[in-house]
């Protein structure tokens, strides 16, 4: 049976991985963010490991992983501007010594980092596997020097390493602060009667909005390929924050217009405009295509919010 290291198992793309990779006939062990975690996971490890190389390694040496996928971060861009330690410890760091860890008990492992367009200058666009690296915020810094470590594992050491270049993927596992989730969440409740309108920060900021069950996808793809390759993992289609309001308020019966403001203090310190990715590297290396488009993202998270909102008077 092949066995798998999964770090944040707890987050959005950490549930739908493990989902995918049980369904595929994996042992599956997890990093969670605090124990303890339910379920048959065999080993279980704390992120506060990811600060100690020694304990990670005794760890990674009782799983004896063939694929690790590293997942655990400090996500939150917003955040990032606020805590910059904790978000470079977390994320740069963090890699570092998990990968430190993997030399030490497992060379032979292969690995896979959620690298992030956060890392890419906003323009000029689409961004592909090449486009310039130049970070708007903390967050996207500490990816950048992870996405760095993990090409660096590769051409130093030989190892099968790569870095999945992610361009926004959503759904209702997202957490409240994104804002696909406060705008979905939003049309939801105001559909149900709510009247306080929702704020925002930049409405003309540009996203390539995809659909996160099929981003996991393409995670397990990267790591059975022949060859290791970074792959901008997006749907190839910008929206503006406004567009994607439009569609979800507009699914609710709603005139978007009508309930958001624009909430200066919202924007972010450095703006990220704009950021849509090229996939078709992915495409032609690992035959993988975003389905689900922005607008039908913004349409499917109101539903999965109008269930929720619905569940408890059930
Ligand atoms: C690829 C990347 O994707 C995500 O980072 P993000 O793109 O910053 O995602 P977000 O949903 O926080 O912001 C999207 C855009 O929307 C604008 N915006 C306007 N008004 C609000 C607002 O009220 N809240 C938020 N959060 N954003 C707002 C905001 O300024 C930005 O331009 C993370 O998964 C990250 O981990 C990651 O790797």
């Amino acid at each position: 049976m092949r066995r798998a290291l999964v770090t944040g198992v707890t987050g959005q793309d950490g549930s739908y991985l493990c989902e995918l990779l049980v369904a595929r006939g994996y042992e599956v062990h997890g990093l969670v963010r605090r124990p303890p975690v339910a379920g048959p996971t065999p080993v279980q490890l704390h992120v506060g490991d990811l600060g100690d190389v020694q304990g990670l390694t005794r760890l990674v040496a009782a799983v004896d992983p063939h694929e690790v996928y590293h997942l655990a971060a400090q996500s939150d861009v917003g955040r990032s501007f606020e805590q910059p330690e904790l978000t470079q410890a977390t994320n740069a760091t963090g890699t570092a010594h998990l990968l430190e860890a993997l030399d030490n008990a497992a060379p032979g492992a292969r690995f896979l980092l959620a690298s992030t367009a956060a890392m890419f200058a906003s323009s000029p666009h689409p961004q592909d596997e090449d486009a310039p690296v130049d970070p708007r915020s903390p967050y996207g810094a500490s990816k950048a020097a992870a996405h760095r470590a993990t090409t660096l594992a590769r051409e130093s050491r030989g190892r099968f390493a790569v870095a999945a270049i992610l361009f926004n993927h959503e759904s209702p596992r997202r957490a409240g602060t994104v804002v696909t989730r406060r705008i979905a969440r939003a049309a939801a409740r105001i559909e149900a009667g709510a009247t306080d309108p929702l704020e925002l920060g930049r409405l003309g900021s540009v996203r390539d909005w995809g659909w996160a069950p099929e981003y996991v996808e393409a995670m397990w793809r990267m790591l059975q390929a022949d060859t290791p390759a970074d792959l901008v993992l997006a749907t190839g289609e910008g929206h503006t924050v406004a567009e994607f309001c439009a569609a979800a308020f507009a699914h609710a019966g709603l005139e978007w217009t009508d309930h958001v403001l624009h909430d200066a203090a919202l924007d972010r310190p450095v703006p990220d405009d704009s950021l849509i990715g090229d996939p078709a590297r992915a495409r032609s290396t690992i035959g993988w295509q975003a389905r689900t488009r922005a607008l039908e993202v913004a349409r499917l998270m109101v539903d999965a919010e109008r269930e929720a909102l619905e569940r408890p008077r059930r």
